[in-house]
């Protein structure tokens, strides 16, 4: 298909990137036309780009990938992390010419102009990173055509991820139940195995993966919209509570933090990831803080204090928990052995505990599916206490 960009000699219309701290980067559109705005945040795996751009955790952010050729295996029905594209864009060094995989069914060119999603290519993203880590995390824009000046005003006006709830706009408004279990090669996803736990799942926007990585493991689960209220979930009496992954700025979500707390005092186990994780801590009596530039990518290492293993995880966040605000009840249990940052802890009165990083979609032998066995383990034991 040709895609609906390319003019009829072939080239695609120009596309200007700018930076609120004025830095402009001139390229090549690959997406849809027009223009948009949000954080620009790097990410440094190279692979995933469907799931990363699927990824409801990316909304209202513009991602830049550091490995250079994005696109290489197209875009196939099965790895996305959602429905449909949450970043508000996407910035690319270079798109290849042709898409190979046995799964591919479309462009990752042809995908994004079809979801309406503005994206870039030709960009000097090493340059565009190199200037994120110095500098900070900046808002920015990218306009297809236009003028420099209107992607710089674009990029100047927005107001920047602090204080913004995002996880109400990311969620399911409507509770549901989710039955699939995880992919695997040569059966593709299979149904879930004969539930012996029931999970309530609060949704801040959470990955279809996590939800099959919980029904794989025998949780019927019940998905909540993000502002249900604790007793709506406990009127449910579920074995466990998952408080899910989500954008955002954690402090601006109340009602996550309220409903969170009086869970978490009821007994019943809970665990979260990532919003999850910092949705615990708030609710715990600590802090969250906004890093100077996030991690995001799928080899960051994280050491698990308790056996000094170290695991390589995939993170995406850009608000942490500052370790030094955790009560006496809770214990730290995950650092990252990148800069430190707090990565998971658990509350010693209440079977309670969360993790800043996310598993992986295809389990390796350095990934997170252990907490969601402990997970399981917890919710078993009580059941048999
Ligand atoms: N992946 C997530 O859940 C991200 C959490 C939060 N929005 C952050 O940026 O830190």
């Amino acid at each position: 298909m040709k895609h609906p960009l390319t003019n009829s000699n072939g080239a695609r219309p120009r596309a200007t990137l700018a930076l609120q701290d004025g830095t402009l980067f001139e390229g090549t559109a690959i997406g849809a036309a027009g223009q948009t705005s949000g954080e620009i945040v790097f990410n440094t795996s190279m692979t995933g780009y469907q799931e990363i751009l699927t990824d409801p955790s990316y909304t209202r952010q513009i991602v830049t990938l550091t490995y250079p050729h994005i696109g290489n295996t197209g875009i196939n029905p099965e790895d996305g992390e959602s429905a449909r594209v949450q970043a508000a864009g996407l910035i690319i060094r270079d798109l290849p010419l042709l898409a190979s995989n046995f799964r591919s069914t479309q462009s990752l060119s042809d995908y994004l102009a079809q979801q309406g999603v503005v994206a870039i290519a030709d960009i000097d993203t090493r340059k565009l990173t190199r200037l994120l880590r110095e500098k900070g995390a900046q808002n920015g824009a990218i306009v297809v055509g236009g003028e420099p000046g209107q992607a710089l005003a674009l990029a100047r006006a927005f107001p920047g991820l602090e204080g913004m709830d995002l996880a109400r706009v990311a969620s399911t408004q409507t509770a549901y139940e989710w039955t699939e279990g995880p992919w695997q090669l040569g059966a593709g996803f299979a149904p879930a195995p004969a539930p012996h736990l029931h999970v309530v799942a609060f949704d801040y926007g959470v990955k279809n993966n996590i939800l099959r990585m919980l029904a794989g493991r025998g949780c019927r689960v019940t998905v909540l919209p993000a502002q249900a209220g604790a007793q709506e979930a406990l009127a449910l009496a579920p074995d466990g509570i998952f408080l899910s992954n989500g954008p955002g700025d954690p402090q601006a979500c109340d009602y996550a933090i309220e409903a969170a707390r009086t869970l978490i005092d009821s007994g019943t186990p809970v665990f979260g990831i990532c919003l999850g994780h910092q949705i615990m801590a708030l609710a715990s009596g600590a802090r969250t803080v906004k890093m100077k530039f996030g991690h995001r990518g799928a080899n960051h290492p994280v050491q698990d204090l308790a056996t000094g293993k170290v695991a390589i995880t995939s993170q995406n966040h850009g608000f942490a928990v500052d370790a030094a605000t955790l009560p006496a009840n809770c214990r730290v249990t995950h650092v990252s052995l990148f800069d430190g940052t707090l990565q998971g802890f658990e509350r010693t009165d209440r079977p309670a505990f969360c993790f800043q990083g996310h598993p992986e979609a295809s389990p390796g032998p350095h990934d997170l599916a252990g907490l969601f066995d402990k997970f399981v383990t917890m919710m078993e034991s009580r059941n048999h206490a």
